[in-house]
């Protein structure tokens, strides 16, 4: 069974357009879990322009499901982390003025200062995970950091499944799950996943335990929602 956890930082994108509090978040992330999400995963950023700190900690007391934050573990956000205690942190090497997320971890490089956040976050009862390629040797080196999962990062599965080249797209990522599982790690996936290449990824992959989709999963909602909606108007026109 593989867990869906909705990534809502679009949504965040979409309020702070406006300036004001439409979408909410908070009905928002509730009415998706009602929907059957089992997660609300949020990335807040430095520069806060999707989510904020503020609604971490707001969705903090709301989400029933798994909250899951992702995010680079420079020090505002592990105390933000620390504060708000989600079920699980999902740590990424993020450049501050990333557009998103482009890149694992080197677990060999930053051993040492993966070992020392992953500690802190686990005596503190935050279950941990690390964004990583699928390169068997970066799994070798996630299981000496402690961690209790690694997230693989999708996106050149995503972006090699949309050319047509299915099996050269996710023959690195079976590899790499298969040596996660081998030395006790869970296994996560996200970025850039979607209804076209879910299935096939979760038919290869065992042992996943949850996926995280906001970008798609959102452009796929307003685009099927369009001619509901469409209707929804002219029928108040009439
Ligand atoms: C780690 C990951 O792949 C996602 O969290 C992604 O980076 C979303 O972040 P943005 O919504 O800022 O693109
Ligand atoms: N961890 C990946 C995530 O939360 C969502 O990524 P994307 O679907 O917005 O690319």
């Amino acid at each position: 069974m593989t867990k869906l956890s909705v990534n809502i930082n679009k949504l965040a994108t979409l309020r702070n357009s406006r300036g004001g509090n439409v979408p909410d978040l908070i009905t928002s992330a509730q009415d998706i879990e009602a929907f059957g999400a089992e997660g609300i995963t949020i990335h807040p950023r430095p520069d806060e322009r999707h989510i904020r700190y503020q609604d971490a900690k707001d969705l903090k007391k709301i989400v029933t499901t798994e909250f899951n934050i992702e995010g680079n573990p420079v020090p505002k956000f592990i105390d933000l982390v620390l504060e708000v205690k989600p079920t699980q942190v999902t740590l990424v090497p993020d450049a501050e003025d990333a557009i998103t997320s482009n890149a694992g971890w080197d677990t060999q490089k930053h051993k040492d200062f993966l070992v020392d956040v992953i500690k802190t976050f686990k005596e503190n009862g935050i279950r941990t995970s690390i964004f990583v390629d699928p390169d068997v040797e970066m799994v070798k080196g996630a299981a000496k950091t402690g961690t209790d999962r690694i997230e693989l990062y999708t996106e050149s599965f995503a972006h090699q499944f949309a050319e047509g080249h299915k099996e050269k797209s996710i023959a690195p990522f079976a590899e790499a799950a298969k040596m996660a599982h081998q030395l006790g790690l869970g296994i996560n996936a996200g970025h850039d996943l979607n209804l076209d290449n879910i299935k096939f990824f979760k038919e290869h992959i065992p042992h996943l335990l949850e996926v995280s989709i906001g970008h798609a999963l959102i452009c796929e909602s307003i685009y099927l929602g369009l001619e509901n909606v469409i209707n929804m108007y002219l029928h108040r026109l009439k």
